[in-house]
């Protein structure tokens, strides 16, 4: 188990990158502690998979350095980094029983065979599938396949990071749910420091303690799923979490008051000064419809069970609403509010508002 520090790290897959948008990577810092729960989350194209890759020591970074527990691995080749890795399709031997696949990791490094006993026996209590040892893996259901893929992930307890990329791209979406909680759990047995890589926000988010989130190379917010949904620090993340997510809409600062549509909006708090383009961000849950407020016509309504979300249009832009209980029909006129605590200003894409604390 390590802390991973990745300082100043860039890639660009151009031999002479001559700008930022050159780079599949822009410049990234960060520490991922011993032990934590991390998820790498972004849309395809962010950079996910070369952060990775360099991780893992495949790619080597342009500039920059990777420290495992404060040494440098940069020069170091994957198999000299002590990293187990599970990935979108399961790799497992079909020819071997559940247990010799198990135990190959262990088997690799010359452990002994009453410690394989042991680790192997453990893993599989941990992910319910002692019954399975016996079995020959051609025999499983791709999600068990799965299961025994990431128990050999888990099984070697000499690791620095379990790495996970998309690993439940080939699962049912029916079963997803109960490997996603399967992998919290071991995890907080375990205690091993893991990177879950996805582009799936529910995944990221009941998965990790610390959740990164990437846009065009760049990490745009690191925090816990609580700090992404409450305060985004980037419109970016709010628009890519929630569901639906937030509302940006175009705003006008003049005086030092907000504008939407031409209605005053008030904000959480101060705006920090400066100059750019302006956006108001709120996310649905926070936007009331009512007899006064930003006038609106209804455009779309979506009954999702236990609440509604309303699309309402103000001028010509969509504010969406989560509502529960009565609501109102297509084409009806609504007042939207906005709840002034949840409503900030992003300039140019970032957060700009301070958030006012209670005296
Ligand atoms: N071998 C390569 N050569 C050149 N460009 C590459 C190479 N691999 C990736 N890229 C580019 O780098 C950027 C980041 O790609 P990367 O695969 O890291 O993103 P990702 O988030 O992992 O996406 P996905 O989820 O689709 O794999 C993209 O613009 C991609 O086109």
């Amino acid at each position: 188990m390590a802390k991973i520090t990745l300082d100043r790290l860039r890639h660009s897959y151009m031999p002479d990158p001559k700008g930022p948008q050159d780079y599949a990577l822009k410049e990234l810092n960060l520490d991922w502690q011993d032990g934590g729960a991390y998820a790498l989350l972004g849309p395809s194209g962010c950079g996910k998979s070369t952060l990775l890759n360099i991780i893992s020591g495949l790619l080597h970074p342009s500039e920059g350095r990777i420290l495992f527990d404060g040494k440098d691995v940069t020069g170091l080749p994957p198999d000299q980094r002590n990293i187990a890795q599970v990935f979108q399709f399961p790799v497992i031997y079909d020819t071997m029983s559940v247990y010799d696949n198990l135990a190959f990791p262990l088997r690799n490094r010359g452990v002994d065979e009453s410690r394989v006993k042991t680790r192997v026996e453990d893993i599989a209590a941990m992910l319910d599938v002692t019954e399975m040892l016996g079995t020959r893996a051609a025999h499983l259901s791709p999600d068990n396949k799965q299961k025994i893929s990431m128990g050999r992930g888990l099984v070697r307890d000499d690791v620095n990071v379990i790495m996970f990329d998309e690993p439940l791209t080939v699962i049912d979406p029916h079963l997803k749910w109960k490997l996603r909680s399967k992998l919290k759990e071991l995890h907080q047995k375990v205690k091993v420091t893991m990177i879950y890589v996805t582009h799936d926000q529910t995944e990221a988010l009941t998965f990790a303690d610390q959740v990164v989130v990437m846009q065009e190379g760049q990490v745009v917010q690191i925090g816990t799923p609580v700090d992404l949904f409450e305060r985004p620090a980037h419109t970016f993340v709010g628009h890519f979490i929630g569901s639906p997510g937030m509302n940006v809409l175009p705003a006008e600062v003049k005086d030092g008051a907000t504008f939407f549509n031409g209605e005053q909006v008030t904000l959480e708090g101060a705006v920090a000064p400066g100059e750019g383009r302006h956006e108001i961000g709120i996310r649905p849950e926070y936007v009331t419809l009512g007899s006064t407020g930003i006038p609106a016509t209804v455009r779309k309504v979506m009954d999702l069970g236990r609440h509604s979300v309303v699309e309402a249009v103000a001028g010509e832009t969509r504010v969406s609403a989560i509502v529960e209980g009565a609501v109102p029909g297509q084409g009806e006129s609504v007042h939207l509010t906005f709840r002034p605590d949840q409503t900030r200003l992003y300039r140019d894409g970032w957060i700009a508002t301070k958030q006012e604390r209670a005296a």
